[in-house]
């Protein structure tokens, strides 16, 4: 628990724009390098908020040739997670929603953005949206998180998961 703690601390820092923002641990679903079925997305700091460049593969396939909707969900939800290196502590999603407005296409590449719209005590109204190559906004969507103390994720932790 301890070497947990220490080792997200660590990843709140400041990061100027523009640079890498790191997983959230290694075997997140969204983030990991090391989960086998995650996603491994990589974001930046863009601004005030984070942008992403992501590329479904068949793992995470719905109808042929076209990205689960679930699969893109954990993706923006993920993505959000990137702005809790920018607001300085963690929080979790209380509410997620998706706009789906087009397909997204397996081994096609969208550009991903997130950005924080308002603060509200303990809530974080946030905002995110894919795009694909031509310009066309495929998602939108919004959502609620919640600030929590690093005592809340205790409640996940056990010796046998793996990255724990
Ligand atoms: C030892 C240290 C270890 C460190 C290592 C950590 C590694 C961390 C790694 C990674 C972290 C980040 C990773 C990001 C990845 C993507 C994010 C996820 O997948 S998160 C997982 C899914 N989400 C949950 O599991 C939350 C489950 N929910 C809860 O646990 C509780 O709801 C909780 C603790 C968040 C709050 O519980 P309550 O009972 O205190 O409050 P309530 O009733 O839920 O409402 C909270 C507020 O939300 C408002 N609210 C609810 N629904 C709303 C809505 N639709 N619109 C607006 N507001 C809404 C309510 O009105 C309330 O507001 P008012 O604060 O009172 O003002």
């Amino acid at each position: 628990m301890q070497a947990l703690l220490a080792m997200w601390s660590e990843k709140f820092v400041g990061y100027p724009d523009g640079s890498d923002l790191p997983a959230h641990h290694d075997h997140c679903l969204g983030c990991g390098p090391e989960n086998p079925h995650g996603h491994r997305l990589r974001a930046v700091r863009h601004g005030d908020g984070v942008q992403a460049w992501h590329t479904f593969d068949n793992r995470h396939v719905g109808a042929p040739g076209i990205a689960h909707g679930g699969a893109v969900a954990t993706v923006v939800d993920d993505l959000y997670g990137f702005l809790l290196f920018l607001e300085g502590g963690p929080a979790v999603t209380r509410q997620l929603a998706v706009d789906y407005l087009a397909p997204v296409l397996i081994g096609t590449t969208y550009r991903l953005d997130a950005q924080v719209a308002r603060r509200e005590g303990r809530k974080l109204f946030v905002t995110a949206g894919a795009t694909a190559p031509d310009g066309r906004p495929v998602i939108t969507s919004t959502a609620v998180f919640v600030k929590v103390s690093v005592e809340h994720f205790a409640q996940g932790i056990s010796p046998d998961v793996p990255g724990d």
